[in-house]
């Protein structure tokens, strides 16, 4: 038994420049954790609640802080998150924030790790965890809520599937970043950054695709592996259902158009990743193009699934997608994030665990993606709120 003796909250940076949640746990026998809380853009609309830091911070310190403090154990992350649960007392954290929940409980995991002695990937994940890492898959190229002026389409996603380590990985999706921009200089096109530190250059979804398509196949001969690139189309932010379906730059597509033109672009770049191709909203638009293209690639719910077991399951029971997308600050604790990667993998989705447009410092997601054995991790390509997690990643593989 160590109990929690001591949690300081304060409003910090996070990349975007706004305000958001740190957390910092001590324990009774001097156990130290600290966690901040990411920040989305592109939302979902079930996602749980953030509140403005301040009143986050003021509300956690009123409710959460005195039934945590001289009450549980820190290295008890069930027993910590149910408290968080408890005294928030509704079902989207709008009673404290779910950035001052989810740092708190970041933060406690990582006093409770060190209170064991034991590097958060293993607290979390238990002694047989370590021995998988996630394809780390990197925003190269995006637009749509992360810059103004550049691709529909949010993220254009490098992964490196055929890489021998996770450490050669996150190089090779450095060094397609690098080609990108040596491609777009060559063409005079502008390189302008989005939030997660992709190229947002001006131009259309066609064009993005031929550069990413060109830039991995260079770097996969190269480096003597496959690459190949994914995307996040977060199609919940283009559909409008006034105009009657998605909207892009050249036009408007229905759902069945929106599906036949994922399931071209499946085929025609063998994508290894499609992440929110349908509104957040269309479990069955969803299951039809799992139906189509799911033996060859990954469908993946972010904005549909929210990290929320209850709508997983409506995606399991409709055949919606074969992967989930995990962000514990959508949902608001870390058990409830594991909750969801071992539904999924209990019926054959695959997880893949990833930060948020807003970022800091914080490197729980690549434990937490090691210590589930998850597929893949999104976590950017660049950036030092990027680099944050994939230098964590490496850093991890060389202890194990
Ligand atoms: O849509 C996404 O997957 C994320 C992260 O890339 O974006 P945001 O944090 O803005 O929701
Ligand atoms: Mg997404």
């Amino acid at each position: 038994m160590t109990l929690i003796t001591d949690i300081t909250l304060r409003r910090i940076l996070d990349s975007r420049g706004n305000a958001t949640v740190e957390a910092e746990v001590t324990t009774e026998a001097g156990g130290f954790g600290r966690g901040a809380a990411p920040s989305g853009a592109s939302t979902g609309e079930h996602e749980a609640l953030e509140l403005p830091a301040e009143e986050a911070i003021e509300k956690a310190e009123a409710e959460a802080v005195p039934a945590l403090v001289g009450e549980v154990d820190a290295t008890d992350q069930r027993a910590v998150d149910d408290t968080l649960r408890e005294v928030d007392g509704t079902d989207d954290f709008s009673g404290i924030g779910a950035n001052s929940a989810v740092a708190i409980s970041m933060a406690a995991a990582k006093a409770g790790a060190d209170e064991l002695g034991l590097p958060l990937f293993q607290h979390l994940g238990g002694t047989f965890r370590g021995d998988q890492f996630p394809t780390p898959i990197g925003n190269v190229v995006g637009g749509g809520e992360h810059a103004e002026e550049a691709t529909n389409i949010q993220e254009f996603l490098s992964a490196p599937v055929g890489a021998p380590s996770v450490t050669e990985a996150v190089f090779a999706n450095a060094k397609v970043h690098a080609r990108i921009k040596e491609l777009l200089n060559e063409e005079d096109i502008p390189t302008n950054k989005g939030d997660e530190g992709a190229w947002a250059p001006p131009i259309g979804d066609a064009k993005a695709f031929e550069i990413v398509d060109q830039a991995t196949s260079e770097i996969s001969d190269k480096l003597g592996f496959e690459i190949g690139f994914g995307m996040d189309m977060a199609a919940a932010e283009l559909y409008d259902e006034d105009e009657g379906g998605y909207v892009y730059d050249d036009g408007v597509k229905s759902t069945d158009e929106q599906i036949e033109y994922v399931a071209e672009m499946v085929r025609e770049y063998d994508l290894e990743f499609v992440e929110d191709p349908m509104d957040e909203n269309d479990f069955e638009g969803f299951a039809k193009l799992t139906d189509e293209v799911g033996d060859e690639t990954v469908i993946c719910g972010d904005d549909l699934y929210v990290t929320n077991v209850e709508r997983l399951q409506t995606g399991i029971d409709k055949g919606s997608s074969n992967s989930i997308l995990i962000k514990p600050n959508q949902i608001g604790t870390l058990s409830d994030a594991v909750d969801a990667i071992e539904l999924g993998a209990e019926n054959g989705i695959v997880a893949a665990v990833s930060h948020r447009s807003g970022e800091t410092e914080d490197t729980t997601i690549a434990h937490l993606a090691v210590g589930t054995a998850a597929d893949f991790i999104k976590t950017g390509t660049v950036a030092g709120e990027r680099t944050a997690k994939l230098n964590e990643l490496i850093r991890i593989e060389e202890q194990v």
